[in-house]
């Protein structure tokens, strides 16, 4: 699951969640109340009415009894009554029981429909039905085809029952249950009767349509609350979930090897601050990144300039003697695994020593300096050269067979010979004498330059400027 879809149900869920205990806690609470202020003022009224009664008369014993009530109550003598709804209710007269509801008392008992109700089966009568004598005196006939929600019964000084409300006969004992909620009626002074409420507290008519509307009320609140959420957190997971998609882009390239990435930054909550920071981790990584690469190429070529100059001589700028020595090893076996011919040559200045009395020894150098260079011009790029100590050098001919490395060497002889030396020095003149040998049957290559260092001998030996060589 996306982030963006668990977001958008945390949100959905707890607008949910939300309303729903906002909601219902109102419902029961107003529910409860709207009970209570009519329980409340019911009773009231009616421990008002049995009041005025019984301070009319002085006690029920003296009065005329359930009919003399339901008189006084018709009469209209009783005290005026408050002013809402349910006493507007208590102004009709009560009616008796097995009556069924009354109207206001100048027509026939009716239901809703306009007709006499069958006994106990009164619009909205969810009441127990009446058993004794007396339907509960405070028992308001039904407003609009509705029956009281709740009624009373009235005991006298001894609880003994004097209008059992539907439920206790006439004359017996008010149960200790209902003792409890009742309320004295005092004349002159003297508790003379109880009021007690009894039933189940059951809304009317009216009161179910105003808690029903309060339940529509909840569900457009709950259906609001629902789109309001998808809403608000499709908006806010785009948001969030468009720099968190940058971010996870990002990382991923990161991932791939582009140190150096950037997401944009909007706003300036937490998410903005992590876009912030990751452009900064980002730029510092590829930074150091970079930094570490040069540092590591620099080290690379450092290492690659030291390699060059461990096996280079400083003076020529050829390859030296140790570096020759590790490839002609190479060359060597490379020609007897392949059987491919090879040469080795070994060349030395000739009186070279007298050219660095005679000239000094920076001429000696130069002159170095020059035959190397003479040497590394004319060499294919597979040839081998090196200066192998003093005025020595050598060269390896892979792929060359000895009449054209001895041919070779004796052009380069001629080569050197002829170089315009005097530019040097006037008087300066420079030849060299050469061994050449190509015989793998040597053994080694270093057997093969000794073979060649002979040879040069016989080629100082017999008047130098020369070449010798040998298969
Ligand atoms: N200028 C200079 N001289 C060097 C260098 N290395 C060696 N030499 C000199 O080269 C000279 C070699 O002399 P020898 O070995 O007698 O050989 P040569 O004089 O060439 O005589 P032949 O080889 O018999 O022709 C020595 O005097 C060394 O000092 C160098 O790098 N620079």
């Amino acid at each position: 699951m996306s982030l963006r879809t668990k977001f958008m149900l945390a949100l959905l869920l707890t607008g949910l969640a939300a309303v729903a205990m906002v909601g219902g806690l109102a419902y029961v609470g107003m529910t409860k109340k709207v009970d209570t202020i009519r329980r409340e003022q019911a009773a009231e009224h009616f421990h008002s009415v049995v009041t005025a009664y019984l301070q009319k008369y002085g006690s029920w014993q003296a009065s005329p009894g359930k009919q003399g009530f339901d008189e006084f109550m018709q009469s209209g003598e009783h005290p005026p009554q408050l002013s809402d709804g349910a006493q507007d209710e208590e102004r009709r007269p009560p009616r008796e029981e097995g009556r069924g509801p009354q109207d206001d008392g100048r027509g026939p008992p009716r239901g809703e429909d306009g007709h006499p109700p069958p006994r106990g089966e009164g619009a909205g009568d969810r009441s127990p039905p009446p058993r004794g004598e007396g339907d509960g005196e405070g028992r308001r006939p039904p407003r609009r085809g509705g029956e009281p929600p709740f009624r009373f019964i009235l005991a006298d000084q001894d609880f003994k029952v004097l209008l059992g409300a539907g439920v206790y006969q006439h004359g017996e004992a008010l149960p200790e249950a209902a003792r409890k909620d009742a309320r004295a009626v005092s004349v002159n002074g003297n508790v003379v009767a109880y009021v007690s409420p009894e039933g189940v507290i059951t809304p009317s008519k009216q009161e179910l349509q105003y808690l029903a509307a309060m339940r529509e009320a909840l569900w457009y609140g709950v259906s609001g609350a629902a789109v309001l959420a998808l809403v608000l957190g499709f908006l806010l997971s785009r948001s969030l979930g468009r720099t968190l998609g940058h971010l996870t882009k990002a990382v991923r390239a990161m991932h791939g090897g582009s140190l150096l990435q950037r997401v944009p930054v909007e706003g300036k909550d937490e998410v903005a601050e992590l876009a912030a920071a990751f452009n900064d981790m980002s730029e510092k990584l590829a930074r150091s990144h970079e930094e570490l690469h040069e540092s590591h190429q620099t080290i690379l070529a450092q290492a690659e300039q030291m390699r060059e100059l461990s096996v280079r001589d400083a003076l020529t700028k050829l390859h030296n003697r140790r570096h020759f020595d590790e490839q002609a090893t190479t060359l060597f076996s490379h020609a007897v695994r392949h059987k491919r011919p090879l040469a080795v040559v070994i060349g030395d200045i000739d009186y070279f020593k007298k050219i660095n009395d005679q000239f000094s020894h920076a001429t000696g150098d130069a002159v170095l300096r020059q035959v190397g260079e003479i040497l590394r011009s004319h060499m294919r790029l597979s040839d081998l050269v090196a200066r192998y100590g003093g005025e020595e050098f050598v060269i390896a001919f892979p792929e060359t067979e000895l009449p054209q490395a001895a041919a070779l060497c004796d052009k380069l002889r001629g080569i050197i010979e002829s170089f315009p030396w005097h530019q040097v020095h006037p008087d300066l003149k420079v030849t060299m004498s050469m061994g050449v040998y190509a015989d793998l049957a040597a053994g080694t290559a270093e057997a093969m330059l000794q073979k060649a260092d002979a040879l040069l001998y016989r080629a100082k030996e017999t008047g130098r400027n020369r070449v010798c060589f040998a298969a």
